[in-house]
């Protein structure tokens, strides 16, 4: 599903976050999302995600029949489930935008969510309380519950934070699989390494503006990787400028 932002602005109270930002996410790609701390990373995400109301501008691309919870996967930054609930119930909470209320997991919820456990390696894991869990496993499970949904498009905000390296890989290569499959994957992403080694396209943003949009060969160039990230490249090695 290819989505499109066209000319989005959004704000906090009276401050302007996201400056017309024009954007257009194709299916079958993996798009890291980059930039600054307070670039308006997680801003564009929530906005795409329809959980922040933006104050101008229109997002194109989506179904009017199918209900958008079941067309947008979202996961947050913030880290927060409840403490007693185990692994797979909060897996199975992804199921969520699919079921009647008071209605029993369809063997087609119930398929998704073994997908997820298995995808995200918390077979082993999947009866634990979530508060028993490390901030690593957390993260996993979160992650879990947004594959859960099946949506056409994924948005994860930071997916690999807290991630030891080998999770990190894994959860990158899992996202590129998801694109591989014919989803929409955008990524909040901040290591330079991990996302030129999976991302398809990266996006740059600076200011609440799309700065570039493009391969990495266009897009982290010492130019703008000095004008946005104020560091540089130089014999193979990142340094601030
Ligand atoms: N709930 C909020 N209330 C007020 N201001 C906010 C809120 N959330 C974010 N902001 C502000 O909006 C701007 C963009 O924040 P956003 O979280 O979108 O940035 P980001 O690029 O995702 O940053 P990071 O890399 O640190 O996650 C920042 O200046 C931030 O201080």
């Amino acid at each position: 599903m290819t989505l499109y932002a066209e000319n989005l602005n959004a704000a906090y109270g009276k401050t302007d976050v996201l400056n017309d930002v024009s954007v257009q996410f194709e299916r079958e790609k993996f798009y890291a999302l980059i930039g600054p701390n307070g670039s308006g990373k997680s801003t564009l995400l929530k906005v795409l995600a329809g959980l922040k109301t933006p104050t101008g501008g229109t997002i194109k691309g989506l179904s009017n029949v199918t209900p958008h919870a079941q067309q947008i996967a979202y996961l947050s930054q913030t880290r927060i489930a409840h403490p007693l609930m185990t692994v797979s119930d909060i897996v199975a909470l992804g199921r969520a935008p699919y079921r009647k209320p008071f209605g029993n997991l369809t063997s087609h919820d119930k398929n998704s969510i073994e997908m997820a456990i298995e995808k995200t390696d918390l077979t082993a894991l999947r009866d634990k309380a979530y508060g028993k869990l490390s901030g690593g496993q957390q993260a996993r499970v979160l992650l879990a519950r947004a594959l859960a949904v099946d949506a056409p498009i994924l948005l994860v905000d930071e997916p690999a934070a807290a991630l030891d390296p080998y999770y990190q890989l894994t959860i990158l290569e899992l996202l590129e699989q998801e694109a591989l499959t014919g989803k929409t994957v955008i990524a909040a992403l901040h290591d330079l390494a991990l996302i030129q080694q999976f991302s398809d396209e990266i996006v740059v943003m600076k200011n609440g503006y799309i700065q570039a949009k493009g391969q990495a060969e266009t897009t982290l160039t010492n130019e703008i990787l000095a004008s946005v990230f104020h560091i540089k490249k130089t014999g193979g090695k990142y340094r601030p400028v």
